[in-house]
């Protein structure tokens, strides 16, 4: 049997994050392609020109039909907490600083600044009514008073230090959708506004494009550049329109503080994340659910193959397979040792020039495990080939990786504290006892408790495991190539995480 790597052996960080792209971008090419085949058939189905006239009469109506159900679900998104105009509070000049202002932002304004790929170029809304009390410009670490102020070029943004009051990180899998929709019921809590795509990868997918904006707006210092992004993210929020909202709906001025959130789950397997998080909302904390590994990839296997047509023909070993070869060969990783310490070489498929020929197609029992080089260099050698995605039909569709928690936990160690402003919990605990992780969740948030009234159900299960089972021989290959890292997992948290007591 091999020895563990110690934990000074781990590596320190994974392939870079463009290697765990959302599975948005397969949903969205779906649909488009959904909707050219719908166009294509209604173009084949007409033949004489009368026929082609209302047929592309109807197909103008169908694309105007479109558009109007795009505008309104979008209005729907921001009016559903106000009306047709935003009442953006908490903004005004800077040469006019001690006055509160309302600036009214028509919806449709509004509507695209919330739209991140499009952030907007031109001077932004934000300028404090509160900046003379707090100005913390530069340090980022100091937010006391409940108030955070930062400047950016003739902008001061202001905002409230409870936004988000947590973010929901991971792991992929682990019942966030079904934790989203209880704490959706709590009367003071409000989730991001992209209600329509649930997760609002601002730290993942947007990041990149806000970069550039905050280039292309002049803005050079690194405190600048947060400070616009800290605004833009906080439109996705909009506590204190909402509550203004409220107000003078119920002409109340005392009304409880709400609580925001929002959940990403696929932030935990992105090395960058944790450092963005810090660097842009230090105050906000962190949860993160752990799931069986080998659960949690036969979840995702499941879901990958609902929503990835092209990916349906394939079995999860042959997902696992390419994803190892990748691993190993593209990407030039070794995993840790496994426990078993039964090691094969592919030495019997390299030709003379030791040139890897063709591979023929593995079974989970003869995937090539030999570990040429040490964990400590389980790193790709550039930074650079993160930027591809794995070879066969996996793609982008990454199951294995991000499995392999204890990595991912001290990238995020290196920023946050357990129990301190993150909160770590067993997936285990959530399915046996969901009303008691719920309100842990919130105690720890410091949120009030509110018992709900009905019983927190199962969200979204997947019924079709029948489909396709794990198989016994699967599951144990998955838990053997997971076992080192569960142990590491353990080093980290505790021997409450014990993996032979978890069940993994
Ligand atoms: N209340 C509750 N407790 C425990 N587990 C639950 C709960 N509700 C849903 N689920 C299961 O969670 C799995 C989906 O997780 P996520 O919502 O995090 O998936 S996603 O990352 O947002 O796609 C998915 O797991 P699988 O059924 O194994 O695929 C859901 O069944």
């Amino acid at each position: 049997m091999k020895e563990l790597p110690t934990l000074q052996e781990l590596p320190s960080s994974l392939p870079s994050p463009s290697l765990f792209p959302s599975r948005r971008q397969s949903r969205k090419s779906v649909n488009v392609e959904n909707i050219n085949k719908h166009r294509k058939s209604n173009n084949s189905s007409n033949s004489s020109t009368n026929m082609t006239h209302n047929a592309l009469e109807k197909l103008g109506l169908f694309v105007i039909f479109l558009c109007l159900c795009s505008i309104s679900v979008n209005h729907l998104i921001l009016l559903e907490e106000s009306e047709s105009v935003h009442h953006v509070l908490h903004v005004s000049n800077s040469s006019n600083r001690n006055k509160r202002q309302e600036l009214t932002v028509p919806a449709n304004d509004l509507q695209q600044r919330n739209h991140f790929r499009d952030v907007p170029s031109q001077q932004p809304l934000s300028t404090s009514t509160l900046s003379s009390t707090t100005t913390l410009m530069g340090t980022h670490r100091s937010f006391g008073n409940n108030i955070y102020t930062c400047t950016y070029g003739n902008t001061t943004v202001t905002v409230p230090t409870h936004t988000p009051t947590f973010i929901m990180i991971g792991v992929q899998k682990s019942g966030t959708t079904a934790l989203l929709t209880y704490f959706r019921e709590h009367p003071q809590i409000l989730e991001t506004k992209k209600k329509f795509t649930r997760e609002a990868h601002f730290f993942d997918t947007s990041w990149n494009s806000l970069i550039k904006k905050a280039k292309a707006m002049g803005l050079t210092q690194a405190t600048e550049k947060n400070c616009y992004i800290l605004e833009t993210y906080m439109y996705l929020f909009q506590t204190e329109q909402v509550l203004e909202q409220r107000r003078r709906r119920q002409g109340n001025d005392d009304l409880p503080s709400l609580f925001t959130f929002e959940k990403t789950p696929s932030y935990f397997a992105n090395p960058m994340i944790a450092q963005r998080i810090q660097q842009i909302v230090p105050w906000s904390k962190v949860i993160l659910i752990l799931r069986n590994p080998t659960d949690r990839l036969y979840s995702q296997y499941k879901m990958t193959i609902k929503d990835v047509f092209d990916l349906r023909k394939y079995s999860l070993e042959d997902m696992v397979h390419h994803e190892l070869y990748a691993m190993k060969y593209q990407y030039n990783m070794t995993t840790a040792p496994l426990l078993l310490g039964e090691e094969e070489t592919l030495a019997e498929y390299r030709d003379d020039n030791n040139t890897l020929q063709s591979i023929p197609t593995f079974t989970p029992q003869n995937v090539p495990f030999n570990h040429p080089i040490p964990p400590h260099q389980w790193t790709p050698p550039h930074k650079s080939l993160g930027k591809y995605t794995d070879h066969g039909p996996l793609g982008h569709h990454i199951l294995l990786r991000r499995g392999l928690y204890s990595i991912q936990l001290q990238w995020w160690l290196k920023h946050f504290t357990i129990d301190d402003n993150m909160l770590v919990i067993d997936y285990s605990d959530l399915t046996s006892n969901t009303q008691e992780v719920y309100e842990r969740i919130l105690r720890f948030c410091n949120i009030p408790v509110v018992t709900q009234n009905q019983e927190l159900q199962k969200v979204r299960a997947d019924e079709r495991k029948d489909h396709r089972p794990l198989s016994n021989t699967t599951r144990h290959y998955l838990q053997q190539f997971y076992a080192p890292y569960n142990a590491q997992l353990e080093a980290l948290l505790g021997h409450h995480w014990n993996a032979q007591k978890l069940g993994w």
